[in-house]
Formats: structure tokens, C-alpha cells, sequence
């Protein structure tokens, strides 16, 4: 069973970062101000949250082989397209499949296809897009160095992981035809194990069972936090 955890929100260091950087002196000011409908420091967030806005947010879903996450993933840019919102989907897997046969992992490409994906994100953070939201095992630091070294400064992600149990996720791999390795019980298996070694050093805000809930509730869930954002 896995445990919905937030986590310390990004969002929210980006703003405390920005804050102390903008105006040192903001809680002082804060002091005088109180009689104020508005504190210094809200009034100090405005340019700073402005900033921030003008700029895709990022949501990265991540979890082991067939958790969901493409399914997620297509649920929330649905959710968000028909309120009007440019979303982009960017898998990682798409990037890495552009490499031809044998594939990425055998020519030793499959890193280098995960900074190949960080780089394209980051363009797509440079675009008028609304949302961007990014799919893959970015389980390592490495990985997910890859991802954050090519955005913009201050860019705002959410980290969603879409997890189930290896029973769960072998089994809807085996049911998927057009799935190729990831049917495979070893490599299945390694992978999954992979992703639960590496699961505590993933900057995860959100973590959703999907055994638990179906994948429009999940979208609905994430799609609610960054509407309060
Ligand atoms: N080398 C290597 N290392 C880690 N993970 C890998 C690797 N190769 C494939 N994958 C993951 O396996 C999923 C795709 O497998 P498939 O069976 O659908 O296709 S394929 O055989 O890779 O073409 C897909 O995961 P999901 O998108 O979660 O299904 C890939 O990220
Ligand atoms: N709650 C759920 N959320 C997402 N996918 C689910 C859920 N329950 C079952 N599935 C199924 O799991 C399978 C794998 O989903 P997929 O999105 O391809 O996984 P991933 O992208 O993580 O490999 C699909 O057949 C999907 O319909």
C-alpha cells in the first residue's frame, strides 16, 4: 500500500527564495505596515508570483513501469485543454525512442536521451504553453538533473509519483500486447525494484496509488493542487 504524502511544495521555496532575495528587508517593513489590509510581504509577492506566472508550470509525474502515469498524464492535459489551456505532454520514453534500432538502452543512449528530453522541456518552459507536463523514471539525481539543469531560473515544478505494488504493474504489463521489455519478468521486476530504491531521494510533493484511485481521480487531484497554487 502506498501513503498520499505531500511533501514541501517547490512552489513555495521558489516564492521564499524570491522573497528574501527581492527585499531583504520585507519583515521589517511587514511590522509597519499592519494596519494595512495587505503586509508588506503579500505586497512583495505580487511582482515575485507575476514573475512565476509567466512561465508554463512543470508537473512531472514519475513511478514504476505501467503505475499509470501516461494515463494521468493524458487525463490532466484532457482536464486542462477543455479549460482552455495549452498543455504539453513530454515523455521521456518518446525521446529515447527516437533512437534506432537496437534502441537507446542498448547503444548506451538511454542517459543521454534523458538529457536530451531535459533540454526539449526546457524549451517547451520557454513557450507560451500553459502547462507542461513531463512523464518518466526520473528516479536518480543524475536523472533528475537531467530534467531541472535546462530550465529557467524559477520555473515551478510539481512532482507527482504514480506508484502500485510490482504485482499490480507486472500484471498490466503482461496484459499489454504492445508493450515490448517491460513484459519481461526480470526486466520488469529490476526496474520496479529500481524505482522503490531510489523512491526516498524523489522531490515528491504528491504520491497517488493508482491501485487505489482511478486515474481521473488522480487527475482531478493534481489538476485541484496547482489550481491553489
Ligand atoms: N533501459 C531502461 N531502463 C529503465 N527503464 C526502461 C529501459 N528501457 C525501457 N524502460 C521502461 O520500460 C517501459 C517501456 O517498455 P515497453 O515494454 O513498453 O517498450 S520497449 O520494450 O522499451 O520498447 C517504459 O516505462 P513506462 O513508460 O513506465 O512504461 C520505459 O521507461
Ligand atoms: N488508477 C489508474 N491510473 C492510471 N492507469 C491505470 C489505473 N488503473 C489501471 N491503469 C492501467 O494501467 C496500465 C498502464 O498505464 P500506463 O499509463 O501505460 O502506465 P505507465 O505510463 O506508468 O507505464 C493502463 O492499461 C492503464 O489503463
Amino acid at each position: 500500500m502506498v501513503d498520499s504524502f505531500p511533501r514541501q511544495i517547490n512552489f513555495e521555496r521558489s516564492v521564499d527564495r524570491a522573497l528574501s532575495a527581492a527585499d531583504p528587508d520585507v519583515d521589517e517593513a511587514e511590522e509597519g505596515q499592519a494596519r494595512y489590509s495587505c503586509s508588506a510581504r503579500e505586497l512583495a509577492v505580487v511582482p515575485v508570483v507575476r514573475q512565476i506566472w509567466t512561465m508554463p508550470l512543470l508537473v512531472v509525474l514519475t513511478g514504476p513501469i505501467a503505475a499509470g502515469k501516461n494515463t494521468v498524464a493524458d487525463a490532466l492535459a484532457k482536464r486542462l485543454t477543455d479549460r482552455g489551456k495549452t498543455v504539453v505532454v513530454a515523455d521521456v520514453d518518446d525521446v529515447a525512442a527516437m533512437v534506432s534500432t537496437p534502441g537507446a538502452a542498448q547503444a548506451g543512449l538511454r542517459f543521454a536521451a534523458h538529457e536530451a528530453h531535459g533540454a526539449l522541456v526546457g524549451q517547451w518552459m520557454r513557450s507560451g504553453v500553459d502547462y507542461v507536463v513531463v512523464v518518466g523514471p526520473i528516479y536518480t539525481e543524475e536523472e533528475q538533473a537531467a530534467l531541472t539543469c535546462a530550465l529557467p531560473d524559477d520555473a515551478v515544478a510539481l512532482w507527482a509519483v504514480i506508484d502500485a505494488t510490482v504485482a499490480v504493474t507486472f500484471a498490466r504489463a503482461q496484459a499489454d500486447p504492445s508493450r515490448g521489455l517491460s513484459r519481461e519478468p526480470d526486466f520488469h521486476h529490476a526496474a520496479h525494484r529500481r524505482f522503490r530504491d531510489l523512491l526516498p531521494a524523489i522531490p515528491a510533493d504528491h504520491a497517488f496509488n493508482s491501485e487505489e484511485m482511478a486515474a481521473e481521480q488522480i487527475a482531478t487531484a493534481i489538476e485541484a493542487t496547482i489550481g491553489a497554487l
